[in-house]
């Protein structure tokens, strides 16, 4: 059995939301931009290295009040950040406020992108001549020429046939799932699905708390049933997936592990799926512009880009911006948009935040340096510390195994516009409360290939 069965039931699927007349569409409004001599990539800026502005990202400061509270492990309400507007050189603020500098090693802006100038003018521009647009959900009012030409730029990207823009990832990966199982719903012969007619989803063990969320919904409205195998455990998968009599069968995982840092499988995994035939859906959103020649992601990083199904993604990480995505088959696209609760019932994305989107897609791809930047921090935190890492995302087991209560978890996230000095600032005060030999020993995740 191929998994383009699962082409058969989308299509099924769709012609039974047809006849119910419950299909629902996009409305596309078309906003007016003026008149200019120049097209849109003439106002695209590329720089061909770091610029003082790509800090922003990872250069911050914090009250004195809050940076004494982190260090006695006392919980903040926020209100801490009005005190004062920061800067000056002394660390006293214009209303007598101290502040510190820091550098940040935990955001998710991999490639400095959130401050690139031709992210915040795409921004200010759609903002001046639309203000937020249209406020509603992408099926009343709130899609537009924007969207469209972000969702074509990302399918391109992703190497699919369209795209489908969600509120956030988080919504796009709840999106994605109910309307997996709403297959399952809508082809059950007797309205209410039996076990065998429902999908059978396989969700990696550490998968991101949207995925986990969207399967209990889903399971909740009896349209699936969850099998969760050991994280990236390909014996364990094949084992379920050979012992599963149910037909609907569909793989889910994180490509690159939002807290371990580790990438899927993937490779193997396109083995098995051409082996059980099952749907093949990986969430890409800390390995999208990342990962791959040109951003593509983990697929693209890992030559199978024809052999992953559906990429879900987000453009709040690397892309420096807000939102989510799916991307899809077109049928795919048509059943989301009318089953996924997540994506109907939203608002859609500002407009000016799709603009910095599209622009923040197109300088991913031309400055190709980034990429190259965050994957040699990579290699250098390797040799400074001789943790065998594979990706900007390193996750270090602190404490002994023996007193495991003790352990706990750190989680660094490298960017592009790290240098190489503020590694070695990092290093060095990590050095002085843990032990980075004992620290690779424990680090059973990470493989020696990058
Ligand atoms: C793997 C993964 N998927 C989805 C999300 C959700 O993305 P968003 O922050 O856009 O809701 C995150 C982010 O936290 C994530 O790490």
């Amino acid at each position: 059995m191929a998994a383009w069965c699962w082409d058969y039931w989308v299509a099924e699927a769709l012609l039974k939301l047809e006849s119910l007349k419950v299909m629902r569409s996009l409305r596309p409004i078309h906003l007016i931009r003026p008149e200019s001599n120049q097209t849109e990539s003439d106002e695209l800026e590329f720089y061909d290295g770091l610029r003082q502005w790509d800090r922003a990202s990872v250069e911050v400061q914090i009250s004195e009040t809050t940076f004494q509270k982190w260090l006695q492990d006392i919980p903040s309400s926020g209100d801490d950040t009005v005190i004062g507007n920061g800067e000056d050189d002394d660390g006293a603020g214009p209303c007598g406020g101290k502040f510190k500098k820091l550098l940040i090693f935990s955001g998710n802006d991999y490639l400095g992108l959130s401050s690139h100038p031709t992210v915040i003018k795409a921004a200010v521009k759609a903002a001046q001549l639309h203000g937020m647009g249209p406020r509603g959900s992408a099926l009343i009012c709130g899609y537009t020429n924007y969207h469209r030409l972000l969702e074509s730029a990302l399918a391109d990207l992703k190497k699919k046939e369209d795209c489908l823009l969600c509120p956030t990832g988080f919504a796009a990966n709840m999106a994605l799932i109910t309307a997996v199982g709403s297959v399952g719903l809508l082809l059950a012969e007797g309205g209410k699905p039996k076990r065998d007619e429902r999908v059978a989803i396989f969700s990696d063990a550490l998968n991101h708390a949207s995925i986990i969320d969207g399967i209990r919904l889903a399971e909740k409205q009896g349209s699936l049933v969850n099998i969760v195998y050991r994280h990236c455990d390909m014996v364990h998968l094949n084992s379920l997936l050979s012992s599963c009599t149910m037909k609907k069968k569909v793989v889910v995982t994180d490509s690159l592990f939002s807290m371990d840092g580790d990438f899927a499988p993937i490779v193997e995994l396109v083995k098995l799926r051409r082996k059980h035939g099952f749907l093949l859906a990986i969430d890409d959103a800390h390995a999208t512009l990342v990962c791959g020649k040109t951003g593509g992601g983990a697929a693209e990083k890992f030559k199978c880009e024809n052999d992953v199904d559906i990429c879900i993604g987000t453009l709040s990480k690397a892309s420096g911006c807000h939102g989510g995505f799916i991307a899809c088959s077109k049928k795919w696209k048509q059943l989301i948009q009318s089953r996924g609760r997540s994506f109907i019932f939203s608002t859609s994305t500002p407009v000016p935040i799709a603009a910095a989107a599209h622009a923040a897609v197109n300088v991913a791809k031309q400055e190709t340096w980034r990429r190259k930047a965050i994957w040699n921090r990579v290699l250098e935190f390797r040799a400074m510390t001789r943790i065998p890492i594979t990706s900007p995302i390193i996750s270090l087991i602190v404490g002994s195994e023996v007193k495991a209560l003790e352990a706990s978890r750190l989680r660094i996230a490298l960017s592009a516009v790290h240098t190489r000095d503020d590694l070695r600032k990092l290093v060095t005060a990590l050095s002085e409360c843990i032990n980075f030999e004992e620290i690779g020993f424990n680090c059973k995740n990470y493989s020696s290939k990058l």
